[in-house]
């Protein structure tokens, strides 16, 4: 099999995103979804694999900066639309595209790689480490009540068509940002991914709605949802499907969930993708009528281990000396000595003893401080060799609030 790895060029892009298409079950995309992703396309960090005119292989990278603990936003190539053809699977066209990319991300100076996976089995082998998880819930809104904190009632809700209030909604999404590591800072032409709603997407439920938290006339949070109407025997049995919610304060936020809640009609919240130490699960009465369930979300790759390293800050002081495993990357392997507190760190090469051992794919998992280094040890894919050096980094490398990523891409 001859076939030719270069940079996508911009008259190539549908057959190139027909290929990727084909790879997830050939059902075309919404004609409003496949415009935005065409237009948020950046060709010179866009990847085919071409056997003649056909393309068989596609991978994309977005220019993304991560929140990452401390809240600095730090550049990450946002890895995508990875896909190869059916008849040309499992004889290394994949991994060719992750090496070319790799080497890319490295040569444009990007500390970290970062994706969401279709299968959480492809991307360990490449350095990946599943950082983030997302909650899914079904909140049985006629049988959870709600407890909401002084100060809801001076909340005031409005409706508002979403495209007309994008960017308020943008301007209180970008003060969370900092927030909460594992978020992406929007970048420009993403704020539409919000209001995507193809009609033939919607499977009975409503357009997108929206409804603003507003305090003394200033906009203190948001939430994006829709509902879909459903009858059972003539009782009212309908599901609200949330979409997003961002809020500045608790009084804002205890003010959106309870007007999701009190909807009329509808007996249920469907949640998608919340942070997995979201509020609200402090809010409700009754926990398990909110059958929640967590799954993985972003996957973190270091690629400059030290800057990547450098930019977080500690929850705790560490010095620690880590030997790191990276074969796929091998610039990252060796000892390295990293110590840090909550102003900033340093990370450099080392001769010295290391403390503890591990591959890059744990630090991934660990960096933005939703998985602790004490579990990957509790699994043996940490190993401690130095006694308390195991401690010392796994509450270090923590953070307050769990990473999460709010949305695809
Ligand atoms: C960030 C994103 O875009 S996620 C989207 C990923 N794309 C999809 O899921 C679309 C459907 N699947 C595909 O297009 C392909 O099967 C791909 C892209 C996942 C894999 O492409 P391939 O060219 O077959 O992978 P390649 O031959 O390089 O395999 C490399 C290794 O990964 C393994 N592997 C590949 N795909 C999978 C999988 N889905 N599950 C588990 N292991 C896999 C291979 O067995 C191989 O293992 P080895 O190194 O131990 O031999």
């Amino acid at each position: 099999m001859t076939t030719d790895l270069r940079v996508l060029r911009p008259d190539e892009w549908d057959r190139w995103y027909g290929q990727l298409e084909l790879a997830f079950g050939g059902v075309p995309e919404a004609p409003e979804e496949r415009a935005l992703w065409e237009a948020l396309t950046e060709y010179e960090r866009s990847l085919g694999v071409w056997d003649g005119d056909r393309c068989v292989g596609t991978a994309g990278a977005f220019t993304f900066r991560l929140s990452v603990p401390g809240g600095a936003l730090v550049p990450a190539a946002g890895v995508t639309m990875v896909s190869v053809a059916p008849t040309h699977r499992r004889r290394g066209v994949l991994t060719s595209m992750m090496r070319r990319q790799l080497d890319d991300v490295r040569a444009w100076g990007e500390p970290l790689a970062v994706l969401t996976a279709s299968e959480p089995d492809i991307y360990g082998r490449f350095g990946y480490g599943a950082a983030t998880r997302q909650l899914r819930a079904e909140i049985d809104t006629d049988r959870v009540r709600l407890s909401v904190p002084p100060g809801t009632d001076d909340v005031a809700l409005r409706l508002a068509a979403p495209a007309d209030v994008s960017a308020v909604c943008e301007a209180v999404y970008a003060r969370l940002v900092p927030e909460r590591p594992g978020m992406l800072a929007r970048m420009p032409g993403w704020e539409r991914l919000p209001l995507l709603d193809p009609p033939a997407e919607r499977d009975g439920a409503s357009p997108l709605q929206c409804v603003l938290a507003e305090r003394d006339g200033e906009v203190t949070g948001y939430a994006l949802y829709s509902t879909k109407p459903q009858w059972d025997s003539q009782v009212p049995r309908g599901t609200v499907l949330l979409r997003g919610l961002g809020a500045l304060d608790p009084a804002s936020y205890a003010a959106l969930w309870r007007f999701l809640c009190g909807l009329d009609l509808m007996s249920v919240i469907q949640v998608v993708n919340r942070p997995v130490d979201d509020a609200w699960q402090h809010l409700v009465s009754d926990i398990r009528r909110c059958r929640t369930r967590v799954q993985d979300g972003l996957y973190v790759r270091l690629v400059d281990l030290g800057a990547a390293l450098e930019a977080r800050t500690y929850q705790t002081p560490l010095d620690v000396v880590l030997d790191v495993e990276d074969a796929f990357c091998p610039w990252n392997a060796g000892r390295w000595r990293l110590a840090g507190d909550q102003k900033g760190a340093q990370c450099s090469r080392t001769d010295e003893p290391a403390d503890l051992a591990l591959s890059v794919r744990e630090l991934g998992a660990a960096y933005l401080g939703g998985v602790s280094l004490a579990s990957l040890a509790a699994a043996g894919r940490v190993r401690e060799l130095r006694q308390g050096a195991l401690a010392e980094a796994s509450v270090a490398f923590g953070s307050p609030v769990a990473p999460w990523l709010p949305h695809g891409f």
